[in-house]
């Protein structure tokens, strides 16, 4: 429970938690370290690590050990599949794609992954991920049946189903690099019926503009990797992220 506490703890006091997302397959290993360094320079509360395609490994393996030369910042697994199970982690988003058409995104890759989290001790943080048009490579790496931006009813509907089958966090994904977030009125209907449940926005947040309007809207944790991955002072666009989303 501790990664999961520490996030819920900054949530609670801080009111919004920052995810910086690194995915390995985008650079070096002592490049990603060096972006998890600035990130925390910056006031990232976590890294992730994870990508859809091609993540797992020596190189997945040998980020997670260089973020962890550079920073103490948890890490926490964002995996595509099961091959995106390390155990040089600290804790893992265990999701599953609740509105996948295959099961192996449902059930398969979770149980494939299970005994290799289990052996590691790394932590399982119980979560539902739920993909929004536009999706992305994730949508379409995932086969996600994509909710219609403009149908937070849909998005309620899976939430809830989430919730009920005791996931502890819900995780609203526009795809990376989307033209548009998750928008507000989506973000505010599924933050309502979860309740105390955390709620995890990402894809196609740029600016803190648009963080500011998903805290506001009903968002406990902000993941941003594209912006991250693009910037050339890494600090300073955490800063304006951070800055933007926090008490
Ligand atoms: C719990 C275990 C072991 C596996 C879960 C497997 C599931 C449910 C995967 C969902 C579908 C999927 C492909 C997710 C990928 C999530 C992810 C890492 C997205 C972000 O990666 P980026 O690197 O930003 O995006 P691109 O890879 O598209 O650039
Ligand atoms: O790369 P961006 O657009 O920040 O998206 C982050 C995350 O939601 C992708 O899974
Ligand atoms: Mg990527």
């Amino acid at each position: 429970m501790q990664v999961e506490k520490y996030l819920n703890d900054i949530a609670e006091r801080e009111g919004t938690v920052h995810l910086t997302l690194i995915d390995p397959a985008s650079q070096t290993p002592e490049q990603a370290a060096e972006i998890a360094f600035a990130a925390a320079q910056g006031g990232t509360d976590a890294i992730m690590v994870g990508g859809s395609t091609g993540a797992g490994g020596v190189l997945l393996d040998q980020t997670l050990l260089q973020i962890k030369e550079r920073t103490d910042k948890p890490t926490i697994l964002f995996p595509g599949n099961a091959s995106g199970v390390s155990r040089h982690a600290d804790a893992i988003f265990f999701m599953s794609l609740l509105n996948s058409r295959d099961i192996s995104f449902i059930t398969t890759n979770q149980a494939m992954g299970a005994p290799l989290v289990y052996k590691s001790g790394i932590e399982p943080i119980s979560m539902a991920y739920i993909i929004v048009e536009p999706g992305g490579t994730v949508g379409w790496v995932g086969d996600a049946k994509l909710i219609p931006k403009h149908k937070p009813e849909i998005a309620v509907a899976y939430a809830l189903a989430g919730k009920f089958l005791g996931m502890h966090y819900t995780y609203l994904e526009a795809g990376s690099g989307a033209d548009e977030p998750i928008r507000p009125e989506m973000i505010a209907a599924v933050k309502h019926v979860l309740g105390d449940n955390k709620l995890i926005v990402g894809g196609g947040i740029r600016d803190a503009a648009i963080a500011k309007r998903c805290a506001l809207a009903g968002a406990d944790m902000i993941v941003t990797g594209t912006v991250v991955e693009k910037s050339s002072n890494v600090t300073a666009k955490i800063e304006e992220l951070v800055s933007a989303i926090k008490n």
